[in-house]
């Protein structure tokens, strides 16, 4: 199966929250590929990735980045490719750096933003799965499993007050 999402961070210190958007795309089959690219450390780098992403048969971009997170929005000016922000929470600012530099992007350059830390990067590997389902019924019919689960689960804990 070819890789239809990248998910990239600033720092390999971005991991314990990253790995939580890629271990919904692997319970979701939805192949990936994981890479720390900065835009401020390496940035051509980080050019040379957002431009071959698409040519590559990337569909999405998950990119998660704390503090000065520059990366999503840098990458998103980049490609055409739907990319999701993740703010990771960040220990001076506890991620409101992160976030208000991922989500006040101007006008014309859509960077599709989570909420900070774990639960940020697990939906941002559903949202990713979910645009990848909209092409292929195998894997939305997986995350409506996925969905269908969790409601259970409230019905249950409701039942058992
Ligand atoms: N925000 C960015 C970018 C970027 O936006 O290009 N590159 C690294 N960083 C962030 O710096 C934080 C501290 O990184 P270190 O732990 O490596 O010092 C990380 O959360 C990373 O995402």
């Amino acid at each position: 199966m070819s890789v239809q999402v990248g998910v990239i961070m600033g720092s390999k210190s971005d991991w314990e929250t990253m790995e939580h958007a890629c271990n919904v795309l692997e319970e979701l089959g939805v192949a990936y590929e994981k890479k720390v690219i900065s835009a401020h450390r390496t940035p051509d780098l980080m050019f040379r990735y957002a431009e071959e992403a698409a040519g590559r048969g990337l569909r999405v971009i998950i990119a998660g980045a704390g503090g000065a997170a520059h990366l999503p929005g840098m990458v998103a000016a980049k490609t055409m490719l739907p990319v999701i922000g993740v703010p990771v929470q960040s220990k001076a600012l506890n991620g409101l750096d992160s976030l208000l530099s991922i989500v006040q992007m101007p006008g014309g350059i859509p960077v599709a933003t989570v909420a900070i830390g774990r639960a940020g990067a697990t939906n941002a590997g559903l949202l990713a799965a979910q645009i990848i389902g909209a092409f292929d019924p195998e894997v939305q019919s997986r995350a409506q499993q996925r969905r269908d689960a969790i409601q259970r689960e409230v019905l249950e804990s409701s039942e058992s007050l």
